[in-house]
């Protein structure tokens, strides 16, 4: 934090915005590309080419904003305690729906279409337009911005109404949870479970429930925002091309939604997707006729020692919310189908040490782990931890490499079955 010159660090900050904002904004106009705004219509991500810029703008103007805060000023705000009140209103009172597309309402029709009082409604929604979702035009009126026209979104409501109505009250009992069970790791030992006043787990409380089911699902497609996140993705995570002719087993491969990108673009690659029966039950007849062929579907449950043959295993996103115990049990269980040379793909969050990347998506990664600790009890592991699993769970997996794509939510783990015997020894 403290720097060597004798420049200030606000004066040196300026510096690097101002620098970077020029550059960014040169490599803008170059592409045609619109420069950022909260307009409605405003492009949602900056290009490739600049995110270099934008990490050190957004990291020097966050410095440089907390730095000028008065510190007991810049703790209630991190506190915040109503903003997520704010945030939920707009879902749970229909707000964006109620805004007209590039047009303008009051506070008081608003007020009738959804039933409420205006003093209600102005203070809801004027808290929110202090963050730029949504504005005021002209007084009394309300009119969208780029943020809160994402609120129309359905899976955008699920991903507000699930952080409103889940995974805020988890959070605010996450401490008993932790001083209750300071050395648990069960999933029903959690946050979630307290606020919910159950022994049951999150998982368990969620899938019991088709509507809580359904908004946790849209809650995580939500993330499909993030890079790396999305099915889509998964191309690029790692060099498929590569690998040659390949049979991979989507481990936990729900109904085959990855496997049926990947194989589109990737002819050299067979699918075998496993998931529990009710998961994959009728997912083969919704795969492409000219797939068919290979995307194979059989029930599986993680737990269970695998018997199916493959070149590569693909694992994504089923550890987060797993436990040390049940991780290592997973890991454990696909050694009897293993042969020398298989390649075990573990697609997750892998969490940066401090100051390993830009604050800004440092915070967010951040913010993911304190949720999958408050809701499942999981976590994002760091590497070294990773390390450990591996070889708590046998020596003979092997770590090859890790693949972080630039600005990718998720990391590959490309782990390689080793039967030589150093491997062993
Ligand atoms: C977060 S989703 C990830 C989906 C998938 N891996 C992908 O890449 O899109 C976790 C998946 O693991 C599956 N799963 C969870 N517990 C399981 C179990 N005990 N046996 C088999 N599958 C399981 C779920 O049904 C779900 O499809």
């Amino acid at each position: 934090m403290e720097s060597s010159s004798t420049t200030p660090r606000i004066v040196e900050l300026a510096a690097k915005i101002s620098s970077s904002v020029s550059q960014l904004q040169e490599l803008l106009s170059a592409q045609g590309v619109p420069s950022p705004s909260f307009t409605e219509d405003s492009p949602e991500r900056l290009p490739a080419n600049t995110f270099g810029l934008q990490d050190a703008v957004l990291d020097a103007t966050t410095e440089l904003h907390e730095l000028l805060m008065e510190p007991v000023r810049l703790i209630f705000r991190f506190c915040a305690t109503t903003n997520m009140a704010g945030i939920d209103a707009i879902s749970r009172f229909g707000f964006a729906d109620a805004v007209p597309i590039e047009g303008q309402i009051s506070f008081g029709e608003i007020a009738k279409a959804t039933g409420l009082d205006e003093p209600h409604v102005r203070r809801l929604l004027r808290h929110v337009m202090a963050r730029n979702i949504f504005h005021e035009p002209e007084p009394g009126m309300v009119a969208h911005t780029k943020l809160s026209r994402y609120f129309i979104k359905p899976y955008i409501k699920d991903f507000v109404g699930f952080g409103a109505r889940e995974g805020w009250p988890a959070a605010t009992r996450m401490l008993d949870a932790i001083q209750k069970w300071p050395l648990s790791e069960e999933a029903n030992h959690t946050g979630f479970s307290l606020a919910n006043d159950s022994d049951k787990s999150a998982l368990e409380l969620l899938t019991a429930d088709h509507a809580r089911a359904m908004r946790l699902q849209g809650g995580i497609d939500a993330h499909d925002h993030f890079a790396g996140w999305a099915a889509t993705d998964v191309a690029e995570l790692y060099g498929w091309a590569s690998i040659g002719e390949a049979i991979v087993c989507h481990v936990g491969g729900h109904r085959g939604e990855v496997a049926a990108l990947l194989a589109k673009r990737f002819e050299n690659l067979k699918f075998l997707v496993q998931d529990a029966d009710k998961v994959i039950s009728g997912a083969e007849a919704a795969v492409l006729d000219d797939l068919k062929s290979r995307i194979e579907f059989k029930s599986y449950d993680l737990f269970e020692p695998q018997i199916e043959q493959a070149d590569v295993y693909l694992l994504r996103l089923v550890f987060q919310i797993r436990n040390d115990k049940e991780t290592l049990k997973i890991l454990k269980a696909q050694i009897p189908a293993l042969r020398h040379g298989a390649k075990i793909l573990i697609m997750e969050i892998v969490m940066p040490e401090p100051g390993a990347i830009p604050v800004w998506r440092d915070r967010e990664l951040r913010a993911i782990d304190m949720a999958i600790g408050a809701n499942f009890n999981g976590r994002n592991r760091y590497l070294g931890e990773w390390k450990a699993l591996l070889a708590a769970a046998d020596a003979r997996f092997h770590l090859q490499r890790v693949i972080v794509p630039e600005r990718s939510l998720l990391s590959t783990l490309e782990i390689v079955w080793d039967t030589s015997s150093s491997a062993e020894a």
